[in-house]
């Protein structure tokens, strides 16, 4: 039978990236898809983005709204300090399987916990099944029609402090346009963009970056 390509992508991680070494695991994502086949990771241009918000915040408690293969997943949790966790929500079983086992080769899984189900589902949970009080920083890189309804479900269940981070892949491609709008009208927040481009092409998009003002 047929491979998928986060298949072929973590067999590429396997074969080209060295167990336990995170930024190995990153590369080795980035070539394949430079080099064989374009996936939806968040890019190597937007990731070093990525990495300097990580490093600015210096997160404790970081929630990922879209794990797909787990390239950010890595990417964040490589950067965190040693008690800090990632919880990483991804609807899609089959992504969430190849997620595991890219993050284990990554030799991350214990700052990482993959949940699997629906965005809407899971974030009214958070407090009684993972005992967490706020986020210090979310990345949201899921179906992008849920940024707006998941940024104001966060609100609504005080998972959101002072301070809190948003950090939004795609605002320009695919776009989200009602999220952009909140984010960047709401007083409740203070809006940043990031002009970058589409992970592997010459497409505009970018990050935007959003402070909960409380
Ligand atoms: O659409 C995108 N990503 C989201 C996505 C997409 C498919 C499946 C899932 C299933 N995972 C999922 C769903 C619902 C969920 N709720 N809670 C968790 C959760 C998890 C998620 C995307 C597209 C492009 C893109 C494509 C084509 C093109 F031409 C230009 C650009 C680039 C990106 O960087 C992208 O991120
Ligand atoms: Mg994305």
């Amino acid at each position: 039978t047929q491979s998928t390509r986060p298949q072929r992508l973590l067999h590429a991680v396997q074969k080209n990236a060295t167990r336990g070494d995170p930024r190995s695991v990153v590369k080795a994502i980035d070539n394949f898809c430079r080099q064989k086949e374009w996936a939806m990771n968040v890019g190597d241009e937007k990731g070093c983005i990525l990495d300097s918000v990580v490093s600015e915040v210096n997160p404790v408690t970081v929630l990922e709204l879209g794990t797909y293969c787990g390239y950010s997943t890595v990417r964040i949790a490589s950067l965190l300090p040693p008690r800090a966790k990632i919880i990483t929500l991804e609807f899609n079983p089959d992504y969430a399987k190849i997620a595991r086992q890219v993050i284990a080769w990554a030799g991350l899984e214990d700052k990482i916990q993959v949940v699997e189900g629906p965005s809407g589902e899971w974030i009214p949970k958070m407090k009684e099944q993972f005992g967490v009080k706020t986020f210090d920083l979310v990345f949201l890189d899921h179906w992008k029609d849920r940024y707006l309804p998941d940024t104001k479900l966060l609100e609504d269940c005080g998972l959101l402090r002072k301070g809190t981070i948003l950090l939004a892949d795609n605002v320009i491609c695919p776009g989200t346009p009602d999220y952009l709008e909140y984010v960047r009208n709401s007083p409740r927040y203070k809006s940043q963009y990031f002009k970058s481009h589409l992970e592997y092409t010459k497409a505009e998009d970018g990050l935007e970056k959003s402070v909960f003002l409380g």
